[in-house]
Order: structure tokens, then C-alpha cells, then sequence
């Protein structure tokens, strides 16, 4: 089954990254993971780290000639910006006044800073800072882009894309199916669908860096053609849903998942969620709407996959919030770390990257994932076997 790890600090010498679990025989496109990789670390709104960073995968473990051997796979991306805190950030050298010298003690409201210090018993929040910032996200995106890669053989297609920037909705076309949302999104740095907003969004994002404040959104993932039956119904912690619930939130600074029509059925008639089923020979069975999200029972049921995301706006910002001074305690104005005004677009990636990684894991919890012929051997019969039940 697969099963991953990161680690490593923002500004340390690299991250790295355990992922186990993929098939033998699965050929890695490295130019298609580094492509997902620069698109995270592009869209309007970022800060200026990104003009230091050129994230790029070393695969250093788990690859023979490019394959995959079933063993382990072991990956790290270098952060650049290392260089410029190599003393800081050094993990051996003990610590003196001189590479302790900038100690966060303001922690940022919404931030990890203030809680994280709490927990650990640390006095420098930046030994809280340094693992919960979004740098970690980079490495979440190499694997899942492999998972995608996976997922492709298995012809499985996801995309993850911006709905919503701050109050302004940006999707007019959610009904495209995958192929024709990722030509749409390719057109413009905000990864959204509708070209006549982008404009406006610039002009909003601009405005808000200038006012020192921040932006969240709305994030939109759509997996098409995943087979009927993954995840069960038996025990609460076997749902699928739910373990997509669970990967979706653990993205930095999101705030609310739904799947399918999710809140708004809350206000609907069941006569208007519930998907009618329907059947042919041809393609089987199928809902003739999908307002469930591709989900029944915590089990896909056949339909497109579709989760939503609630990102909140950045926590830093440059025109900071109150904070207490954890050395003094006396009030004053919390820190501020170089910072995006909003990641609302790379988040985007990591949305959908953690969206792959949950969908691998399924299929390779129901099926034996050792060899990718046999796997996807065994996944053409049961679509066959699904199609006449
Ligand atoms: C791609 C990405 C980039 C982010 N960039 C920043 C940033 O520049 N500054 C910041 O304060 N928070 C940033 N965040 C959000 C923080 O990492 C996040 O709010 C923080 O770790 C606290 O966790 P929580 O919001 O999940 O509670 C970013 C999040 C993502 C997904
Ligand atoms: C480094 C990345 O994002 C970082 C996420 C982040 C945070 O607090 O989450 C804070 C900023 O860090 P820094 O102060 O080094 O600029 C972002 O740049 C990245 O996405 O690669």
C-alpha cells in the first residue's frame, strides 16, 4: 500500500521525501513531476521566495533506467534559499549569539508560531515556522505527481484548479471534463477557468498586497473514470470521503472540504441530491447527475470525483495584527516573514497532489499493487466484472 514522508525545514538544506507502495514497472516522467513542481511555485500573489527557488526532483532511491523497482522511493528537492541561511539553519553547528541571531518571539496570529511554541517548548518560533511553512508542500507535490502518473496507467485523469479569489468567482465552466479544464486553466497565471476575470483578480490581488493585507479561495478538484468501490462502508475509518476530507485539510491553511454540492445540499430536498441510477450495457452503470461528489456509503461509486477546498487568506501580513511578545509579554506587533499575499493558485497543486496521493493509495489497498501490468491487469477485469453486475 502506499504510504509517504516528508521532511526537512523551509529554509534548511533540502527536503526529502519517503514514498513507498508504488508498482514495479512504472516509468517516472521527471520533466511532468518538475512541471507540477514550477506550477507551484508560480501564480499571481506569491512573494518574492519563489525568484530564489527552482524546484526540481533528485530521485535517489527506488529508480533503475528510470522505472520503478517496487522498493521504496526516496526523493529530495534542494531549497536555494538555503544559501543564504546556511548558518541560521545549520543542523550540526551548535548554537552561538551569532547564527541565534534572528529569533522570532512575535508569533503571527493564525500562523502555527504561538501554539507550536507551546507544544514544543520552543522560545524561538522560528523552530516552529521553519517545518509548518508551505515550503513542506513542494515535496507533497513531487509525490503526488508520481501518484498522478500512476493514476494515468490506470486511466484515471485529475486536475485541481481555483474556483473562488477572495469573494470573486472565477469557474463559469465546472461541467468541462478534465482535459478541457486543464487547457482552460493553462491559459492565464491564476489557474482559473474564466479568462474575462483575470484582470480584475490582478487588479485585487495588487490592491491587497498594497494595503499589506492577504487573500484565501476557493479550490476545486475534479478525477474522472476512478473505479466504483473504493474505500467501504463497514467501519467509519475506512471511508474514503473521509480520508480525502482528512488530506485535503491537512494542506496548510485550509479551512473547510466538501464533497460534491456538500453545504448547499444542506439546504436542498433529497430530490434534488440524491443522483438517480441508471444502466446500459455499453458503459454500465451511472447517476444521471452527481451532486454526491462521486461518493456513496464512503465508496466511489463510478461518478467524477469532486472536492472542493476553503483556503483562508495568508496569516502573514505586512501590515501586521496584534501579538504578545512570548519573551516580554509585553503587546506588540507580530512578526513578519517574507510572505505571498495569497497561494491560492499553488495550493491549487497541492490540492489536487494530495487528492492523487489518497486515490493510489485506495486502488493499492484494494488491489495488489506490487507490478503495474498486473494491477492494471486486475483493474480492466473488475471494471468488466463492475459493468455486468
Ligand atoms: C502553497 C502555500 C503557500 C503559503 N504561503 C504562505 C506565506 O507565504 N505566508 C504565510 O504566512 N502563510 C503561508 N501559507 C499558509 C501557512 O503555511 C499556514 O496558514 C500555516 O502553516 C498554519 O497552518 P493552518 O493555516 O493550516 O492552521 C501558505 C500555504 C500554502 C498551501
Ligand atoms: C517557501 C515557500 O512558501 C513559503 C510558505 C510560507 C508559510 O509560512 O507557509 C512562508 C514563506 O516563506 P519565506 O519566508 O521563506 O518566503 C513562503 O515563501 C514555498 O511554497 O516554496
Amino acid at each position: 500500500m502506499i504510504n509517504y514522508v516528508t521532511a526537512g525545514e523551509s529554509h534548511g538544506p533540502q527536503l526529502t521525501g519517503i514514498l513507498t507502495g508504488i508498482p514495479a514497472g512504472l516509468t517516472l516522467d521527471i520533466d511532468a513531476i518538475n512541471a507540477g513542481l514550477s506550477a507551484r511555485q508560480g501564480g499571481f500573489g506569491r512573494g518574492n521566495r519563489q525568484q530564489i527557488e527552482h524546484d526540481q526532483v533528485t530521485v535517489v532511491g527506488g529508480l533503475r533506467h528510470g522505472v520503478t523497482l517496487g522498493s521504496p522511493l526516496a526523493l529530495t528537492i534542494q531549497n536555494r534559499d538555503h544559501a543564504h541561511w546556511s548558518k541560521i539553519m545549520d543542523p550540526i553547528s551548535p548554537a552561538t549569539p551569532e547564527n541565534t541571531l534572528r529569533q522570532v518571539t512575535r508569533p503571527r496570529p493564525g500562523h502555527a508560531d504561538l501554539v507550536g511554541g507551546m507544544k514544543y517548548g520552543h522560545r524561538d518560533l522560528r523552530n516552529v515556522l521553519e517545518r509548518s511553512s508551505a515550503r513542506e508542500t513542494a515535496m507533497r507535490v513531487a509525490i503526488g505527481q508520481i501518484c498522478k502518473q500512476l493514476l494515468a496507467q490506470l486511466d484515471i485523469q485529475l486536475v485541481g484548479y481555483v474556483q473562488q479569489i477572495g469573494q470573486v468567482k472565477t469557474d463559469p465552466q465546472a461541467s468541462l471534463q478534465v482535459a478541457d479544464l486543464e487547457q482552460a486553466i493553462t491559459q492565464n497565471d491564476l489557474r482559473i477557468t474564466d479568462n474575462t476575470k483575470v484582470d480584475e483578480i490582478h487588479d485585487l490581488i495588487t490592491a491587497t498586497r498594497k494595503a499589506g493585507d492577504t487573500l484565501g479561495g476557493v479550490i476545486r478538484v475534479v478525477a474522472t473514470n476512478v473505479p466504483a468501490g473504493l474505500g467501504s462502508y463497514t467501519n467509519w475509518d475506512t471511508k474514503l470521503d473521509g480520508k480525502l476530507a482528512a488530506a485535503v485539510m491537512g494542506v496548510n491553511a485550509m479551512k473547510g472540504v466538501e464533497i460534491g454540492d456538500g453545504f448547499a445540499a444542506a439546504a436542498s430536498h433529497g430530490s434534488q441530491v440524491m443522483d438517480e441510477i441508471d444502466w446500459n450495457a455499453e458503459d454500465g452503470w451511472s447517476r444521471l447527475t452527481n451532486h454526491l461528489g462521486g461518493f456513496e456509503g464512503g465508496m466511489t461509486n463510478g461518478m467524477p470525483i469532486i472536492v472542493k477546498a476553503a483556503m483562508k487568506p495568508i496569516p502573514t501580513l505586512y501590515k501586521p495584527l496584534q501579538s504578545v511578545d512570548i519573551a516580554t509579554k509585553e503587546v506588540k506587533k507580530a512578526s513578519v516573514e517574507r510572505s505571498d499575499t495569497t497561494a491560492i493558485v499553488p495550493a491549487s497543486i497541492v490540492v489536487e497532489s494530495v487528492v492523487a496521493i489518497e486515490l493510489a493509495k485506495a486502488l493499492t489497498e484494494t488491489f495488489d499493487g506490487s507490478n503495474l501490468e498486473r494491477l492494471k491487469r486486475t483493474i480492466a477485469e473488475y471494471r468488466d466484472e463492475l459493468k455486468h453486475y
